[in-house]
C-alpha cells in the first residue's frame, strides 16, 4: 500500500521537483553531480591520508631530532628522541618480552604499599564504604622472608615509605589491574583534581614546558590504566565472563590521539629513567630470599639494560637535560615537585582498594623515574650517588610493565578498533569478494565521516 501510494505520488513529481529533491532521488544522480562526488572524493582521499589512522602507529619514517612537534601518530614522539616504528618494533621484541617475566619473579612482584583509605583533601564522604570497594586487595603472601628491603624517602611522592606500621606487602600476580567497577563521582573527581589542580598555567595563560611533561605523565598514565581497564573487562556481570571491551579502548583512549601520544610518552620518559639508572640497577642486589629467583632477576635485568638493540635503536629515549634550564629552574623544580606530591596524595582518595594500588604504583613508580632523572645531577658524582630503594625499583619496573603491555594492547589492537570505529564486523569476510568492495566502500565513508569528527 505504502509502496503503491509513493509510486504515485513519483508519477506525479515533475522533473525539476526530481531534480531539487536530492534526498530522494540520491542514486538517480546526474552527471554533475557525479562529478561533484567523485571530486570530493578525490579530496577525501587525499585528507583521509592525514587522518588519524592507527596504522600510522605502524608504518613511519625514521627521523632523528628532539622536540619535534607533531599533530599525527608518525615520526618522532614528541619531546622525545624516538620514533613510533622504533618504540613498537623494540617493545614487542625486546622490552615487553622481558618484562612479562621480570615482574613474575619473587623480587618483583611484591609491592610494599599503604592501603589505607584517608583522604586529606576533602571529608569522607562515604567513598571508602563505595561497593566498588568490595573489590579488596588480595593480601595472601607465601613464605618468602623479605631481606633487604630498606627504605629512603622519596622527596617527589607522598607516603612515608620508612612508616613500616602502615604498610602492607601485596602480591601483584595476584591483584591484576583491570575492570573494577570504580566509576562515577569518586573517580570522577579524583581525576577532575589531579588535571585541574596540578596542571598550573603561567600568568599568560601559557603552560611551560615542565608542567607540559608533568601533564604527559599524567595523561599517559592515565590512558595506560584506561587500555588495562578495557583489555580485561567484566563484559556480563550475570555470568561473570571477563575479556576484552574494544569499545571502551576506543571511547576511552584511541581516539583521542593526544593520549595515545601521551601514552607514548610516559613509556620513553620511564625507559629514560631506567637506562639512566643502568650501572646502578646492574649492580644492585636482588635479594628476596629465593635464591634461583633472584639470579633469575639479576639476569633478567641485565638482558633489559644491555640489550644492543635497544641501544642502538633509542639511545636516548628522552633528554631530561633540556628542562629546568630557565632562570627560574630552582624554584619551578621545587613547584613541580609539591604539585607531583599532591598526585601522589591524591592516591589516598582512591575508593577502590585495587585501584588505589596500582595507582599508588604507578604514581610511586613516575616519582622514581622524576627522582633519577631530576634530583641526581650527575648519575656517576661520587659525591652525591644515586640512592633507590627496593619499593621504588619494583614500582619503576612494574610501571614500565605497565606501560609496555598498553602499548602493545595498543598496536595489537588497532585493526580491530578500526573495523570496529568503521562500524565493520571485527573479523574480516574471508571469501565474498562483492561484500568485500561494498565493505571498501562503506569504509571509505566511515573514515571521511571520522575524519570529520576528529578534526
Ligand atoms: C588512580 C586511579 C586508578 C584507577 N584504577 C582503576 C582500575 O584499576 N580499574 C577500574 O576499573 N577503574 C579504575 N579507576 C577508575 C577509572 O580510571 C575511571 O575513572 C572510571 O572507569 C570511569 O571512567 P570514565 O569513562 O568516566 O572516564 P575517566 O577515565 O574517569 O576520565 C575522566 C575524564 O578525564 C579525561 N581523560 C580521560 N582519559 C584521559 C587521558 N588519558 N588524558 C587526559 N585526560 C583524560 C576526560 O575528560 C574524562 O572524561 C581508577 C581511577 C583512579 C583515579
Amino acid at each position: 500500500m505504502v509502496e503503491d501510494e509513493n509510486m504515485k505520488n513519483d508519477n506525479m513529481m515533475s522533473s525539476s521537483t526530481r531534480k531539487k529533491n536530492k534526498k530522494t532521488w540520491g542514486w538517480r544522480m546526474d552527471t554533475g553531480i557525479e562529478i561533484l562526488v567523485i571530486a570530493v572524493l578525490v579530496v577525501v582521499a587525499l585528507a583521509s591520508k592525514h587522518s588519524y589512522n592507527f596504522s600510522l602507529l605502524l608504518n613511519n619514517h625514521k627521523i632523528c631530532s628532539c622536540s619535534q612537534d607533531s599533530s599525527e601518530l608518525s615520526g618522532i614522539i614528541e619531546d622525545s628522541c624516538c620514533d613510533y616504528e622504533t618504540v613498537n618494533s623494540i617493545n614487542a621484541e625486546v622490552l615487553n618480552p622481558i618484562l612479562e617475566q621480570l615482574v613474575t619473579t619473587s623480587f618483583f612482584r611484591y609491592f610494599k604499599v599503604k592501603l589505607w583509605c584517608d583522604c586529606p583533601f576533602w571529608l569522607d564522604d562515604g567513598m571508602c564504604m563505595l561497593r566498588d570497594c568490595s573489590d579488596t586487595v588480595d593480601r595472601t603472601l607465601d613464605t618468602k622472608t623479605f631481606r633487604g628491603w630498606i627504605a629512603v624517602d622519596n622527596p617527589w611522592t607522598n607516603d612515608d615509605e620508612t612508616d613500616n606500621d602502615e604498610m602492607t606487602y601485596v602480591n601483584l600476580l595476584l591483584n591484576p589491574e583491570r575492570y573494577t567497577g570504580y566509576t562515577g563521582a569518586s573517580a570522577r573527581r579524583i581525576w577532575d583534581a589531579i588535571y585541574m589542580d596540578n596542571s598550573p598555567k603561567q600568568p599568560s595563560g601559557e603552560s611551560c614546558q615542565e608542567e607540559k611533561v608533568l601533564y604527559k605523565l599524567i595523561s599517559g598514565l592515565h590512558s595506560s590504566i584506561s587500555i588495562h581497564i578495557a583489555a580485561d573487562y567484566l563484559l556480563d556481570v550475570k555470568t561473570n565472563q571477563w575479556g576484552e571491551n574494544l569499545q571502551v579502548m576506543y571511547d576511552r583512549v584511541l581516539r583521542y590521539p593526544d593520549r595515545v601520544k601521551n601514552l607514548y610518552f610516559t613509556y620513553l620518559f620511564v625507559l629514560r629513567a631506567l637506562t639512566k639508572a643502568s650501572d646502578y640497577l646492574e649492580q644492585a642486589e636482588y635479594d628476596s630470599g629465593d635464591h634461583a629467583e633472584d639470579l633469575k632477576a639479576q639476569s633478567l635485568m641485565r638482558q633489559l639494560l644491555k640489550n644492543p638493540k635497544l641501544q642502538d635503536a633509542c639511545p636516548l629515549p628522552f633528554d631530561e637535560a633540556k628542562l629546568w634550564q630557565g632562570k627560574n629552574g630552582p624554584e619551578l623544580k621545587q613547584q613541580i615537585q609539591k604539585q607531583f606530591r599532591n598526585i601522589s596524595s591524591l592516591m589516598d582518595c582512591v575508593g577502590c582498594e585495587k585501584c588505589r594500588l596500582w595507582g599508588k604504583l604507578q604514581v610511586f613508580g613516575l616519582g622514581a623515574a622524576l627522582n633519577i632523572l631530576f634530583s641526581v645531577e650527575d648519575i656517576h658524582n661520587k659525591a652525591q650517588p644515586l640512592q633507590l630503594h627496593r619499593n621504588e625499583v619494583i614500582a619503576l619496573v612494574n610501571l614500565l610493565n605497565k606501560l609496555s603491555e598498553s602499548i602493545r594492547i595498543v598496536n595489537e589492537k588497532a585493526s580491530s578498533v578500526e573495523r570496529l570505529m568503521d562500524g565493520l564486523p571485527l573479523e574480516p569476510p574471508m571469501q565474498n569478494i562483492n561484500l568485500g568492495k561494498i565493505l571498501r566502500k562503506s569504509v571509505f565513508n566511515l573514515k571521511y565521516r571520522s575524519w570529520m569528527k576528529l578534526r
